[in-house]
Parts: structure tokens; sequence; C-alpha cells
């Protein structure tokens, strides 16, 4: 057998057990590539497989081509690969994530005009992280960032105990940080697994992530299209003339990647819209956006809309389907 790869401790590899339906060639590189490593956490439903080794070392190679800055339009400032994950490489990782992590379809209640409605999100939900004010240690226990100590049962934590990013999402923020010159703590993954499902138009200017966030957030499969527009203006709010943007869209393709920064959550706003007809079964789509949260509040609101109280779900190969998950 091949040597095993370091790995952080917390992240400690299941016991390695050589795949029964595979012929093991001398220490070639398809051999190490099937000794499947799992990143394992007391919060995960279930252990979660690495990447490759070689779409490891693919990894830092990128970004694929240079960003291009798009601010032309009044407070817009994005940066936009494209792509920034080559398409033989996007669909491996889209394969991956939608294999792997496990996913949740969060149902909400808000208040309309004085009514309840429960609201179902409609596409796929994951999320890992914490906010900055807690760490984990090498174990995966959260602890203090500034102290090293234990965090004590905190409410804002109860609920959805955070997890951290499984090394295979951690990878690609590492490359993210670097490309950017951003830092990241959290990880947020939709999964769209047809037109059908969708985002409507939203900003992500929430307090705990602090003025002026930097979101990067990267397209798998299907080509969706990722529509901005700017937020109304008060009427007699600052400039002279009202600012008229009309809908600015993106035809995302796989491995795109935008990273929207500066004035772009607090003046913009952004969805991605249902496709209908022929274009309704596209095979799927994963976005996965990297962002920082300032508090605990962040990790609360989180965890509540892309984790929620419901049950668990896994792809099942065989139907095409996200399945509930059940622990065996
Ligand atoms: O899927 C996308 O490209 C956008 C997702 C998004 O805006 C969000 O999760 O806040
Ligand atoms: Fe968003």
């Amino acid at each position: 057998m091949s040597q095993k790869r370091t790995i952080d401790a917390f992240f400690g590899p299941v016991p390695k057990r050589p795949r029964k339906d595979t012929a093991v060639k001398e220490n070639s590189q398809e051999e190490r590539d099937e000794i499947i490593l799992r990143s394992q956490h007391s919060k995960y439903p279930f252990p979660i497989a690495e990447l490759s080794a070689s779409i490891c070392k693919e990894l830092y190679s990128l970004p694929a081509r240079p960003a291009r800055t798009i601010n032309n339009e009044p407070d817009l400032d994005l940066l936009y690969f494209e792509p920034y994950i080559p398409d033989y490489l996007a669909r491996q990782l889209f394969q991956h994530l939608r294999a792997e992590l496990p996913f949740y379809k969060v149902e909400y209640q808000i208040k309309r005009g004085g009514i309840e409605t429960q609201v179902r999100t409609p596409r796929w939900t994951t999320v890992f992280g914490i906010d900055e004010t807690s760490k984990f240690d090498e174990d995966g226990t959260v602890i203090d960032a500034n102290t090293g100590m234990k965090v004590p049962a905190d409410r804002r934590y109860d609920k959805c105990p955070p997890r951290p990013l499984p090394k295979c999402l951690d990878e690609l923020r590492q490359s993210t940080e670097t490309a950017t010159d951003c830092k990241f703590n959290f990880c947020l993954v939709n999964y769209y697994a047809s037109g059908a499902d969708s985002i409507a138009f939203h900003s992500d200017d929430e307090r705990f992530l602090g003025q002026d966030p930097a979101i990067a957030s990267y397209s798998l499969g299907a080509r969706r299209d990722f529509l901005m527009k700017h937020k109304p203006e008060a009427p007699n709010q600052g400039a002279s003339s009202p600012i008229k943007t009309g809908v600015i869209k993106f035809p995302l393709n796989s491995g795109d990647m935008i990273l929207m920064r500066g004035r772009t959550q607090s003046k913009w706003l952004h969805s991605i819209p249902k496709r209908t007809g022929k274009n309704q079964e596209d095979g799927g789509r994963i976005n996965i956006t990297f962002r920082r949260a300032q508090t605990k509040e962040g990790t609360e609101n989180y965890y509540n809309y892309n984790v929620g109280s419901g049950p668990v779900y896994r792809w099942d190969k065989t139907s095409g389907t996200m399945m509930q998950w059940k622990p065996s």
C-alpha cells in the first residue's frame, strides 16, 4: 500500500480499508487516489470524504484565469473569475460535494402583514464554520479565539452546534483567501436540484458580517443566471438624480467565481431566478459562498437558516435524488 497523507489531527482518518471492487496497482497515482480519507467531527451526521490527492494538487494551480474587475455601475464592486476552476475540475468537485455533504431543506416562519407564513427554502442548503469570537481546537472543540479556553454553553451555539469546514471545502477556502486577500470563517453551500430551485432577490448585509463584507461565490454544474439590481433609493436621499441601473445579468458557468465586495451588499440585491420549460431539468447546480461572520449571532443565524431542525438528507446515486439520511 502507498503512504498515507499527513492530515490535521481532528480530521483523523477512518481506518483504511482497500475498496473491494478495485484492482490495486502498485503504488500508482490511481492507487493513491483510491485511499479515501474522511473529515470527522462530532457534529457531522457522517464523516465527509476528502478530495482525492490528484484533485487536491490541482487546487494549488488556481485560479485558472485572472479576475476582471466590474465596477462600472454605481456602488458595484465585483471581481469576476471566469473561470476560477477549469471545467473538468469543476465537474469533479460538483460530483464530490453533492455526494459527500449533508444537506437540509429548511423550513421557517415569517410574518407578513400580520400573517404567519411557513416558508420552505426552495433549494438544498448546508453550512460549516464559526464566527471569529471562537475557533476549533485540534480535537474539534469550540474554544474562545482569544483565551483558547473552552467556550461555555451558549444559547447561540446550542440549537445547531457549529462544526468546522471539512477538508474538501477548507482547501478551496485557502485557495480563495490567497487569490482574494480576504479572510473567511464560514462556508455556505446551496444545491439547486433543477431550474425549479431558486433564491429570491436579497442582499447579504447582516450586521454580523460587519461593514462592506467581501463574499466569494462559486458556481459548479448547470449554468444559471445571476441577477443583480440596485436597491431602491429613498427619493430625497443623497444623490441629486436617482440611481436607475435596471437588472444586470451574469450567466454563471461551472467553475466561475464572483467576489462581491465594497458597497455591493449594502446597495445591491442579487438572485438566482427559477428556469422554466425545457430549461428546467439542468442536472443541478452547486453554489459555494465563503464569508466572514464577526459575532455569535452570525453563527446562530447561519445554522438556523441553512441546517435548521429538520432531517438530514444525502445524495442517492441510484435514484439521482436527495434521500433522508438515518444513522445505521
Ligand atoms: O447561488 C448563488 O449564486 C447565490 C447564492 C446566494 O446569494 C446566497 O446564498 O446568499
Ligand atoms: Fe446571497
